[in-house]
């Protein structure tokens, strides 16, 4: 599955909590169906049928596709990239076939109240302990289940899935791990489903994954897998189906699955970075400071994510740094292959580090190394918005070398007063981006933006805390595990 986002520390998707239960399946497993066979198996089958209908309200407009978490690839089969220019993207897009994200795309369950877990939630994690230790044993298991038993399912998969075979599997059990949590996992799940359907994903799909699914944690958490556990699984895996299910049918109303778009330019800017604009085949919705999913022709099916590093355009195009990384598949196609004229497909906008435009506070803003797209983005966005307040960016890289957006940054920095942008080199500095903030300010009155390595944002938060900005106005994208490490 695909990438995180996140937004702030505080997702900012609250809502929608008050009507009594989001995860309470607002349609039961059906009992098995007459005819079909009462094996267990069967009745699995029937339990986890999903309804494919849109969503009551139909949906919402596109541009508030804003979710705290990042999608995650196909249902089933996601092999969509860890965010290749973004924190979950691990060193990168790396990896030889793309580096599966190591961690689970749901925020830590930092707000959710102390209550109680439900019966199902304990039975869930029970089973997740149980199987914890041989999570590599269950991934292989529940693939090999889902291709023999639905080849028709194959074809949604890259070619090569072998590192991130298990992204699929993991957006699951981490949603069932959070199925507390609603109001961060609705989130999480319509951004899913939303983002399944640029892989072909439909709605018959999911009771064959959720099939395989159960069948997979039932052999490998034998000894604590009883009936209650099983029914508890079917419980949970409907409701994530559901919410998946009813968000991408809401989408479709509003938006394609995925939209082909044109290199039309390439700019080497230094050996591995390359600014890359494309014109989409048609109108592509987004606020400054998303990120989208981006499919190339050399690696089909493999979807990584960059930022957007330009506000919404008159002209309608889109640009994106990206900076090629050792055994990066997309990206050094990406950098060192592609030239005007290729055609690359997208994905839907997703991430929530946008402008809240209620408010005058002033914008703290931190890029690290390509980090700094979608804090250029933001800048003109908050341009376009004619609005007078301080905006502070600290561009963070190892080199002077490595500030191959300097100019860019220093010359909106000439027309816009309220506008200031410090480089902070590593080797001159001697300090990294986040400790060099501490220098200046006071941050009171500002909301901070961070973006780059998982390491700076990490290392941010914790530095905008101990300042004193507190955690609602932080944001970045995938956060889970910063919250966890800050809260
Ligand atoms: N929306 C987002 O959060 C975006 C994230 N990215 C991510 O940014 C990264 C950019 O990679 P590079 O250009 O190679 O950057 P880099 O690794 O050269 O780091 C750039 C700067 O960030 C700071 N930094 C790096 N690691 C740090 C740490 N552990 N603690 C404190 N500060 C640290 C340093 O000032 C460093 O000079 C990629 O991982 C990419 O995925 C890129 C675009 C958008």
């Amino acid at each position: 599955m695909d990438a995180p986002t996140t937004t702030s520390a505080d997702n900012g998707t609250s809502g929608g909590s008050g009507e009594g239960g989001w995860f309470t399946p607002r349609r039961q497993p059906e009992p098995p169906v007459g005819g079909e066979q009462e094996t267990t198996e069967g009745s699995r089958l029937a339990a986890l049928r999903p309804v494919g209908r849109p969503a009551r309200n139909g949906g919402e407009p596109a541009q508030k596709r804003i979710s705290p978490v990042a999608e995650a690839g196909p249902a089933g089969a996601d092999t969509s990239e860890a965010r290749a220019d973004t924190v979950n993207a691990s060193p990168s897009d790396t990896s030889t076939p793309p580096q599966p994200d190591s961690q689970p795309r749901v925020p830590e369950q930092r707000s959710a109240p102390s209550r109680p877990a439900s019966p199902d939630a304990v039975r869930v994690r029970r089973t997740m302990a149980e199987v914890a230790p041989m999570a590599d044993k269950v991934t292989s298991y529940f693939y090999a289940l889902l291709f023999v038993r639905h080849p028709d399912l194959r074809p949604l998969f890259p070619a090569a899935m072998d590192t991130q075979r298990d992204r699929l599997l993991k957006a699951l059990l981490t949603a069932a791990e959070h199925i507390d949590n609603t109001e961060v996992l609705v989130a999480y799940l319509q951004n899913l489903g939303r983002g399944h359907r640029k892989y072909g994903t439909r709605p018959e799909h999911y009771p064959a994954v959720g099939e395989c699914l159960i069948g997979s944690l039932s052999r490998y958490a034998s000894a604590v897998w009883d009936e209650e556990t099983e029914a508890a699984w079917v419980r949970t895996y409907t409701t994530i189906s559901q919410i998946m299910i009813d968000a991408a049918a809401a989408d479709e109303l509003l938006a394609p699955a995925w939209w082909h778009a044109e290199v039309v330019s390439h700019d080497l800017r230094i050996s591995d970075v390359a600014v890359i604009t494309v014109r989409p085949d048609q109108p592509y919705p987004f606020l400054a400071g998303q990120y989208t999913s981006l499919e190339t022709p050399w690696w089909p099916r493999i979807w990584r994510h960059y930022s957007f590093a330009s506000a919404p355009r008159s002209d309608g195009l889109l640009s994106f740094h990206v900076k090629a990384v050792p055994a990066g598949w997309v990206s050094n196609a990406l950098v060192h292959h592609a030239r005007p004229g290729d055609i690359i497909r997208l994905g839907p906008p997703a991430g929530s580090m946008t402008v809240d435009h209620t408010t005058d506070s002033g914008l703290l803003c931190l890029g690290g190394g390509t980090g700094i797209a979608p804090i250029k983005a933001l800048v003109e966005d908050v341009a376009e918005h004619g609005e007078r307040r301080p905006v502070e960016v600290f561009y963070g890289a190892r080199t002077d070398h490595d500030l191959y957006d300097i100019d860019t940054m220093l010359r909106l920095q000439q027309i816009h007063p309220w506008l200031a942008v410090r480089p902070i080199v590593d080797e001159q500095a001697h300090v990294q981006l986040p400790d060099a903030i501490r220098e200046y300010g006071p941050w009171n009155e500002f909301d901070a933006y961070l973006s780059g390595p998982p390491g700076m944002i990490r290392s941010g938060v914790h530095t905008l805390r101990d300042i004193g900005i507190p955690l609602e106005r932080i944001r970045h994208d995938s956060v889970e595990e910063l919250v966890a490490a800050v809260d």
